[in-house]
């Protein structure tokens, strides 16, 4: 059994049910995981870290890259994975290589990379229910009702248990 920290930066909550649900799965496998904000998480006496951020205007959340520099020698040193949590509307079919910098910001994943990541993936977001400011509500009236929560909780919980495999070995 792996003492596992799921580390995660979120604005409106999406990213932290995610971060909520691959904790469960690593617990329903057999491991010790605890979500926690990565502004007030520490990677110390973990024996491996998930960390998990929302994309926004193709930079993850401040917490969420503090956390990666900060802990970069703890992370270095022991299994990590990392998610980032962002598209929503409507599948795109002709999506291009420039696409990618708004879905994973490349110099964290450059970042992780260096630390050793064993995986990084992007999951599909949610809009804010209740939107602040212009953007985020031009965001949400624009985006038909079906494609403003885009989370796949299937495909999520399949990559905890693809983690639950590399820790148990
Ligand atoms: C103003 C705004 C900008 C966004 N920019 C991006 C982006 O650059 N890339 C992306 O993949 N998703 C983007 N999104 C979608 C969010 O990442 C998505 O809603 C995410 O699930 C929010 O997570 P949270 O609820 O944890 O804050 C944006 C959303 C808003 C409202």
């Amino acid at each position: 059994m792996a003492k596992v920290l799921v580390a995660y930066a979120t604005k409106h909550h999406s990213t932290a049910e995610i971060a909520q649900a691959v904790a469960e799965e690593l617990r329903a496998r057999g491991h010790d995981a605890e979500a926690v904000e990565a502004g007030s998480a520490t990677a110390e006496g973990y024996d491996a870290v998930v960390l998990g951020s929302a994309t926004y205007m193709g930079r993850w959340r401040r917490e969420a890259r503090h956390f990666l520099s900060h802990e970069r020698d703890r992370l270095a040193r022991i299994p990590f994975w990392v998610f980032s949590s962002g598209p929503v509307g409507e599948p795109k079919d002709d999506a291009s290589p420039e696409d990618d910098k708004w879905l994973e910001p490349r110099k964290v994943i450059a970042q992780a990379e260096d630390a050793g990541v064993r995986e990084h993936v992007v999951f599909g977001g949610r809009l804010p229910e209740e939107p602040s400011g212009y953007i985020e509500k031009g965001m949400v009236s624009g985006t038909p009702e079906e494609f403003r929560d885009r989370r796949d909780w299937d495909e999520i919980r399949a990559w905890a248990d693809r983690i639950a495999d590399e820790l148990t070995g």
